[in-house]
Parts: C-alpha cells; sequence; structure tokens
C-alpha cells in the first residue's frame, strides 16, 4: 500500500491521525470522458470516441468500485468491445501488482507490466497520488481516460450504444434527480461508509461511520419494502452502485471492518432485492468472493495482522428471490 509523488513509489498506509482517526478517500485525479463522438464529456478532455478494441480496462475483482465497471461492461453488452486485465488481490507493499499465482489475475495484458503503478507511469512518468482502480486507458493516446468508477459506469451506460446496439439505460433522463439523491446518501454512508468503519483507527471516528451505516440500511429496507427498486419499479443505476458494497458485506464487512449490527440475510427486502441482482444475467460471473474474501483479510495488517481469513457465513445467492 502506498503512493506516487512525482513519479516514485512512496510505501505508507492512510494517514488517519491527519483526520482524527477518520479515513478521508482521496478524490480521482484522471476525469476524461468517452463520448458516442469524442465531443469532451463533463469533465476534462475531449478526443476519446467510443470505438470497438480501443479501450482497456484495469480491475479488480476485490474492489467494490471496479465492480461496478465490471457490471456495467456486462449489462451493455461490451465484454467484447473493451478487454480487461485484473490485478492480484493481495494489495501489499507494492500497492496493486499483476502476481499471476492465483485464479483469475492473469497479469498485465497490454504491456505485462509488474505493478499497476506502471500503468499511472506510463500516462505521466511524473505522477503523484494513489493508485487506484479500476483504470480505463486507452490503447490510441497512451492516456488514462478515467479512474473515477462513478464516471466510467456512465460512459458504458451511454457511449457506447451504436458500438453494441444494446440501448438498456440505467441512468434515464426522467429520474435522475431521484438516482443523485440516493447515490449521495448510499455513497457517503454505505459504499465509503464500510471503509469509515473498517479504516478507523479511533473510537469515535468508528461510530460516526457505522452509525449512519446502519441508519441507512434501515432506511433502504423501507425503500424496498416500498418498491422493487431503490427509486421505483426499474432498476437503475443506484441499485447497481449499492449491490457491489452489499454482496460483500456478510462474508467481509461485517467481520473484518467490524460493520456488525445485522448482516444483509437479516433484512428480508434487501437480501430479496440482493439476490435478484445477483441472478440478473451476466452479474454473477463479475462476483469473486475468492478475490474479495482473500483481499481484505490478507491485505490489511493493520487490522488483521494474522491474516486469518475467518470461515465465513453460509449463503445462498441463487435462491429465488420472490420480488416479482
Ligand atoms: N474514486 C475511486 C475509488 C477507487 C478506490 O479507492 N479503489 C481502491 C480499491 S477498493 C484502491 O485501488 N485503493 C488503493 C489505494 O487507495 O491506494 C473510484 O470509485 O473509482
Amino acid at each position: 500500500m502506498g503512493q506516487l509523488v512525482n513519479g516514485v513509489w512512496m510505501d505508507e498506509w492512510y494517514d488517519t491521525a491527519a483526520h482524527g482517526g477518520e479515513f478521508v478517500r482521496d478524490t480521482a485525479r484522471h476525469r476524461n470522458w468517452i463520448t458516442a463522438d469524442g465531443t469532451p464529456g463533463p469533465t476534462g478532455e475531449g478526443e476519446f470516441k467510443a470505438e470497438s478494441g480501443r479501450y482497456h480496462l484495469y480491475v479488480c475483482y476485490a474492489c467494490p468500485w471496479a465492480h461496478r465497471t465490471l457490471i456495467f461492461r456486462a449489462l451493455k453488452d461490451l465484454t467484447g468491445h473493451i478487454d480487461i486485465s485484473a490485478v492480484h488481490p493481495d494489495m501489499l507493499a507494492d500497492g496493486w501488482t499483476f502476481e499471476q499465482d492465483f485464479p483469475g489475475a492473469d497479469g498485465d495484458q497490454l504491456f505485462g507490466s509488474s505493478f499497476l503503478r506502471d500503468i499511472y507511469l506510463r500516462d505521466n512518468p511524473k505522477a503523484s497520488g494513489r493508485v487506484t482502480v479500476p483504470v480505463l486507458w486507452d490503447r490510441e493516446r497512451g492516456r488514462i481516460v478515467s479512474n473515477e468508477s462513478a464516471d466510467i459506469i456512465r460512459m458504458f451506460n451511454g457511449a457506447f450504444n451504436r458500438v453494441t446496439g444494446n440501448e438498456d439505460d440505467y441512468w434515464p433522463e426522467s429520474l435522475r434527480p431521484e438516482i443523485e439523491a440516493v447515490n449521495e446518501r448510499v455513497y457517503a454512508t454505505v459504499n465509503n461508509g464500510v471503509y469509515r468503519a473498517g479504516f478507523a483507527t479511533s473510537q469515535s471516528a468508528y461510530d460516526r461511520g457505522v452509525r449512519p451505516l446502519f441508519d441507512s440500511l434501515d432506511w433502504i429496507e423501507g425503500l424496498l419494502g416500498q418498491h422493487r427498486y431503490l427509486t421505483g419499479g426499474r432498476v437503475t443505476e443506484a441499485d447497481w452502485r449499492l449491490f457491489t458494497t452489499i454482496c460483500r458485506f456478510d462474508s467481509v464487512y461485517h467481520t473484518h471492518f467490524k460493520c456488525n449490527r445485522r448482516r444483509i440475510i437479516d433484512y428480508p427486502n434487501l437480501w430479496g432485492w440482493a439476490r435478484e441482482l445477483y441472478q440478473w444475467p451476466g452479474v454473477a460471473e463479475t462476483v469473486r468472493p475468492d478475490h474479495y474474501i482473500r483481499h481484505y483479510y490478507y491485505s490489511h495488517a493493520t487490522i488483521n495482522p494474522n491474516r486469518i481469513i475467518p470461515i465465513g457465513p453460509v449463503e445462498d445467492w441463487t435462491v429465488p428471490h420472490a420480488r416479482g
């Protein structure tokens, strides 16, 4: 675990002391957009046109943020147009690596690099900042397009429709205010909330993370009692953004990040919704418990110094969801 400073790798853990024991997530630095015709998107530069075979996605099957991009790649029929490289689940002194001694970690398919930081350094030899997944790479310009999953899923949702012929829309114009409102609360208290609880190094910082997390799970349980999905009768980006945290919850966050007031299977509506999304065509293949269980319990020496992987709950995600 570390970061780049002017192109040099420095091995250091998150500085929670600077924020009263609290984990504060860095903002992503690469914010360009692929668009259908190459015109600039909401941020960054233009000239990243949607084309088959041009872009490559670096992911980690363990990471909930990268997982969103894998789900959208599957939902939007992009698997034949955007290829991927997956890092090794262990994130130790060198950060994410392309070691290959774990099933599904098949190395850097483009350059045969050793470390994910090598991709950031290809983009800019003097790069600074955290080396995170996902990373969307442009083969043509030899550049990072984006390392922000929230943006990447919107590109996948809309930019490639003419390439794939898939017009499914998970960010429909009419629901955008509702989606944004749900996203905001879910990001702050659930997606990032589990990390705020888990990486806290003081009781008060933990409390500030874990209490809003469970308040939000109660709120979500209520929403899913009123309608089938988070913002109504159709599945949207808001559901998929929540799903990647929920599928890791009982086996990882509940124990490793001390988010143990309840498990997901204790919430009837949320548990049914989670199974429905897991069973959605193409999604189960993106869910890799082998990677996320190994990653969290093995990589965080400050939380689990002996790297013991607990036996874990037995849950059947293939049971019919009855959400009809
Ligand atoms: N804003 C980013 C966050 C990505 C992120 O934090 N990824 C984690 C893995 S779960 C990471 O690569 N962490 C490495 C680090 O912080 O050094 C996104 O959503 O794409």
